[in-house]
């Protein structure tokens, strides 16, 4: 799969494809149905089958407090569409400027001329262009009008349910990791390098290697039982994500503590998968009172671990993949 970053990289040798477009958030089966499909008809056509993306997503950029809480960061949404038989990504900067595009331009400019779109899949509720004011309806007109077809992508449903980004953040706020692992592929996951922290960790018994979150919004707040993977190696234990407010802090963080592991964890790419909920964050009134509550944390996540299967089963079973 080649990435494209911004429209402006499109080539006369990338014209000709069939496209979907959207936020792709997670990923997830109701996407990947999309893009099975994609790549059908770009196979019936034979033609390239490509993506495009939006960065930042689209209300991140309009309205970021109220923007939901990402399931995959960009990265992650790159290696699994790579996954996905897809020639291209198309990664296009969204900004102000874009945003007032009239909807007849991006057809016109994008579509049809950079593009040379020969089918479009998009859902029926699809909006774009100034003020939304394109849709479903105007594609398919001008689709009539340029030489490009357009179909509608159809509801993936699990048990009746449509799987979409908001169910499976809904099911991550109740705890329900087993559920968002199944609408998702594979289980909810933060990923990211190992950074310094205040190294107030060590002090207390309980080091943590500290996340770099890089999100506006975390799906998830609190402290949970979780998997570690550097990718080769697995642990078990506990992490908060929060701001740490015993210690005045402003910032998102995930700091997990492993354990039973004595080594160096500066520098990894670490995956974390939640499996248990254990508590909310709290603001202790000294060191020792947040010790107190670690070993307790710990009790109860060494608990979970002891009687429950965890999600690295379900991992085993969905695609067969260490992450
Ligand atoms: C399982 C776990 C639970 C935590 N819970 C809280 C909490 O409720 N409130 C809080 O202020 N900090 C909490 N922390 C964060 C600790 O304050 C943090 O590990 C400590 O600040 C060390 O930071 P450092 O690695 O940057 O030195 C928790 C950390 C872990 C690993
Ligand atoms: N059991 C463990 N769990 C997490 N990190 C550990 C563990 N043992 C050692 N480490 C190492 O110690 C570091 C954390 O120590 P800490 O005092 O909390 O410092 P920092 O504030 O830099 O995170 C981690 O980044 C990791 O390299």
């Amino acid at each position: 799969m080649k990435l494209i970053r911004g429209l402006h990289n499109i080539r006369p040798r990338h014209r000709h494809c069939v496209l979907t477009i959207g936020n792709f958030d997670g990923v997830h089966l109701g996407h990947q149905a999309v893009l099975r499909r994609v790549r059908q008809y770009a196979q019936d056509l034979n033609v390239p089958a490509a993506v495009m993306v939006f960065e930042p997503q689209p209300l991140e950029l309009f309205r970021p407090e109220q923007a939901p809480a990402r399931l995959s960061q960009w990265r992650e949404k790159y290696a699994l569409m790579s996954k996905l038989g897809l020639e291209y990504l198309i990664c296009t900067r969204f900004n102000a400027e874009f945003s007032q595009q009239p909807a007849e331009h991006f057809i016109q400019q994008v579509l049809v001329e950079k593009l040379g779109v020969k089918h479009l899949v998009v859902g029926d509720d699809f909006r774009f262009g100034r003020n939304r004011q394109g849709d479903f309806n105007l594609l398919q007109q001008a689709g009539a009008e340029f030489g490009f077809t357009v179909t509608n992508t159809e509801s993936y449903r699990q048990s009746a349910t449509r799987v979409s980004s908001t169910l499976i953040r809904e099911a991550l706020v109740r705890g329900q990791f087993v559920d968002a692992a199944t609408m998702l592929g594979q289980p909810f996951h933060f990923s990211g390098r190992v950074i310094h922290g205040e190294k107030n960790g060590r002090k207390l018994g309980y080091p943590t290697a500290n996340l770099a979150l890089k999100r506006l919004h975390s799906p998830l707040h609190g402290v949970f039982a979780v998997t570690v993977s550097n990718g080769k190696e697995h642990w078990q234990g506990i992490a908060n994500i929060g701001k740490r407010p015993t210690f005045g802090g402003e910032q998102l963080q995930l700091e997990v503590h492993l354990f039973d592991f004595h080594g160096n964890l500066y520098g990894q790419r670490l995956s974390v998968y939640p499996e248990y909920h254990i508590r909310e964050e709290q603001k202790f009134d000294s060191l020792p009172a947040l010790q107190a509550q670690l070993a307790q944390d710990e009790a109860a996540g060494r608990q979970w671990f002891a009687q429950r299967p965890h999600l690295f089963s379900i991992q085993a079973t969905t695609n067969g993949q260490h992450p």
